[in-house]
């Protein structure tokens, strides 16, 4: 035995020795924490940290400290970053890691964490490289929710939905110009009774009829039942299909409230934008009315056919989400395991934030990000954004307005399709402009006074709605008429 001693002592060494290089291979010399600004102990950044539109101070705290940076509070970590490429590459390459939600602990309790949109999902490890989502329940019943959003709002799907949003649009617009000082509520009004439309197949007459309808149907699952039976719509396919989606009455109840609710106040911010930003810049209102004189004419107004031939319209809508995004610092997705970026840790349970606001400012590939240029989609200049053809691009589907990697919204072609038909019915049938007052002066407007919150929106303005013709508007009342029991 003795002879052998030397022998295993240089094996025990050499298994070391390998061990020791395996490790310094994998990681990187050092590894540090991200940059951020310093905070204090215990509280951490809580001082700093904003507590209203963090998106501006993200943006700010970026340009000193980079595109990724950490902030502290109460001994959690923030992980912000700033720039796309970035945010592809942690959110979207590394997306079995990075793909959690953080505790929103009352929305949880409320829920029993069946929110679609917040619910956990943890990843698996294997042999210290996580390479798979958990197969356990909890991630069973988001993949099985996600499978039913990409079913019902897929881009084969959605064709199905225009109707519906085309009828929304024509009484909105019709509503618009008899009283556009209501406006928050006719386009409030489009987005939720769309949405209750097509998640319930329920026709609402009114904004407050809907909330009512959608609390009570969360509330007791056989109303979904009841609902079924009315026209298509996502409760009806899933009850027609529930044996393949696998979803139990409950799980169903739950995804399909949240596509609602996804679905319903998201696009309304969108419209407020458009119509502040019409305010703003005329000289882009004269650029989509010439376009669809041009291609739709005077006789009969837009449809959702006209999409491909509309392109400053459908670039005009994604300049509207890149200028003032509808959730600015998006949704946090939470680290499931340790990992390292570029030399720096990021800790599990870290809360990682794209921040869109930077995120559509990044110098390299939106000059000018403050301004609101619809032309960096249509012009070849712009060579960072531009695509072509024109007939296709520009599109908002998958842009990160949306979010990135695996949380990305599943419904952005739903909602492209519902921003394309407000904003061409709209400019088809009048002009939005800025208030005067008595002596012919315009009213002027902020650029930039919005809401603070998950989603944000401008605060109420006032402006004035003028029909290009009368006719005009009878043509979208009557569309309306003939549509109402779709
Ligand atoms: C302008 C319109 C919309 C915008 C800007 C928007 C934006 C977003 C964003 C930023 C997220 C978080 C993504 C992430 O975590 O990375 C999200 C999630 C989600 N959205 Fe939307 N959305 C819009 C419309 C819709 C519509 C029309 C629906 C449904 C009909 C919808 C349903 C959802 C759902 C269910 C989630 C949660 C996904 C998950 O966590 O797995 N959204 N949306």
């Amino acid at each position: 035995m003795k002879e052998y001693t030397p022998l295993i002592s240089l094996w025990a060494q050499t298994i070391i020795l390998l061990v020791y290089l395996i490790q310094r291979y994998r990681r990187p010399k050092f590894i540090r924490d991200l940059p951020g600004p310093r905070g204090y102990p215990l509280i951490g950044n809580y001082i700093d940290f904003p507590k209203s539109h963090p998106w501006l101070k993200f943006k700010e705290w970026g340009d000193t400290y980079g595109p990724i940076y950490q902030l502290k509070v109460f001994g959690v970590t923030y992980v912000i970053i700033n720039d796309a490429e970035t945010a592809e590459e942690l959110l979207s390459e590394r997306g079995f890691r990075y793909s959690g939600r953080s505790n929103f602990e009352m929305i949880t309790m409320m829920t029993g964490g069946m929110d679609l949109a917040i619910t956990a999902i943890k990843a698996k490890p294997c042999n210290g490289i996580c390479h798979q989502t958990d197969r356990r329940p909890s991630n069973d019943y988001w993949r099985r929710g996600r499978k039913f959003a990409a079913s019902v709002l897929g881009s084969n799907m959605v064709p199905k939905w225009d109707p519906v949003q085309a009828r929304e649009a024509t009484r909105m617009v019709v509503d618009m110009v008899c009283d556009p000082t209501r406006y928050q509520f006719w386009l409030e009004r489009a987005s939720t009774c769309a949405s209750v439309r097509l998640t319930f197949g329920k026709n609402l007459p009114g904004a407050e009829e809907a909330e009512y309808h959608t609390q009570r149907i969360t509330e007791r699952m056989h109303e979904i039942e009841r609902i079924a039976e009315n026209p298509p719509s996502f409760a009806r396919f899933w009850s027609e299909k529930d044996d393949h989606y696998n979803l139990e009455w409950r799980e169903a109840a739950y995804v399909i409230a949240t596509l609602h609710g996804g679905g319903s106040g998201t696009t309304l911010s969108t419209m407020q934008s458009y119509c502040l930003a019409m305010c703003h810049f005329p000289e882009w209102q004269k650029r989509l009315h010439d376009e669809i004189e041009q291609v739709v004419g005077s006789e009969r107004a837009p449809n959702l056919d006209d999409i491909g031939n509309l392109p400053i319209v459908r670039a005009v809508s994604k300049e509207l989400l890149r200028w003032r995004p509808v959730v600015p610092i998006g949704i946090p997705h939470r680290v499931a395991f340790d990992d390292e970026y570029e030399g720096y840790r990021i800790p599990a349970g870290a809360l990682v934030v794209a921040n869109q606001w930077g995120i559509h400012r990044e110098k390299q590939l939106y000059p000018d990000g403050d301004e609101f240029d619809p032309e960096r989609w249509l012009d070849m200049w712009y060579s960072s954004t531009y695509e072509h053809p024109t007939a296709k691009y520009p599109t908002i589907r998958r842009f990160s307005a949306f979010g990135i990697g695996r949380r990305i919204c599943p419904g952005y072609d739903v909602a492209e399709r519902a921003l394309f038909i407000q904003i061409a019915s709209l400019e088809w049938a009048c002009r939005i402009k800025k208030k005067k007052t008595v002596n012919g002066e315009e009213i002027a407007l902020p650029l930039y006074e919005y809401s603070s919150g998950v989603t944000s929106q401008p605060l109420n303005f006032q402006f004035d709605v003028e029909p290009y013709e009368a006719r005009r508007v009878e043509v979208l009342k009557n569309a309306w008429e003939e549509a109402i029991d779709l």
